[in-house]
């Protein structure tokens, strides 16, 4: 089995992926949704995280081998950061939505030197925009962003224009087609759920 559909074969196993088409999610971007995908979820299982932090690992020295510094994004992005980090045995970072409002007044944590090459760990892309978001405030900071690399997304063509016009290139170890596929050949949805879900994507 092909890397993005046994990632999406766990994210369904573990009950990751949640339907409510009677009473839709409410996504951080305002969207509502049929369809949530917990990736916190995946913390609780070592195994799963592993593979994971090493799929990501392998995406990370195949596309910015050059890279110097971690950075997760918060929330969820920072646990996979730091096993990516540990696995690389790379400096980690992460990078909270706003700065704080006492101490240090900090939105980037940790050691972040000018010019250093940075790739960002995101758990998921809906919009993009949190992973942009998060670019910017690295960029803004000084540091080269290399990329994004996060474990799912919806393929939301906004998304896919919006990390265009910033130029920001991602990776994804798996997406929603290949969930789709998954949950149909795991007898989680039927036929007839694929396409209602397929067009709702599709139309948003
Ligand atoms: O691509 P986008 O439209 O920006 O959506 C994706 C973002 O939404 C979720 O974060 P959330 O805001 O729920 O915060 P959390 O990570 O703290 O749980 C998720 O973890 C991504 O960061
Ligand atoms: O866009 C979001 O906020 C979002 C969607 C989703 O499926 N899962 C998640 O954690 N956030």
């Amino acid at each position: 089995m092909v890397l993005e559909r046994k990632i999406a074969k766990h994210l369904l196993d573990i009950e990751a992926v949640a339907l409510r088409p009677n009473d839709f999610f409410t996504w951080t971007s305002g969207i509502k949704s049929p369809i949530y995908c917990d990736n916190r979820i995946t913390m609780s299982y070592p195994a799963i995280r592993r593979e994971i932090a090493a799929g990501m690992s392998e995406v990370i020295k195949d596309k910015f081998p050059e890279v110097e510094v971690v950075a997760g994004t918060a929330t969820a992005g920072i646990p996979h950061a730091a096993w990516v980090s540990e696995v690389l045995d790379l400096p980690m970072i992460y990078v909270r939505d706003s700065a704080k409002k006492h101490g240090k007044t900090n939105q980037i944590e940790g050691r972040l030197l000018e010019g250093q090459k940075v790739v960002i760990i995101e758990d998921l892309i809906s919009t993009g925009l949190s992973s942009l978001k998060v670019a910017k405030a690295l960029e803004e900071a000084g540091a080269i962003v290399l990329g994004v690399v996060a474990i799912f997304s919806y393929e939301l063509k906004k998304a896919q224009d919006a990390f265009a016009a910033d130029k920001v290139e991602y990776h994804t170890l798996t997406n929603y087609n290949y969930l789709i596929e998954e949950a149909v050949a795991s007898d989680y949805i039927k036929q007839e759920d694929v396409e209602k879900l397929l067009e709702w994507r599709n139309n948003l």
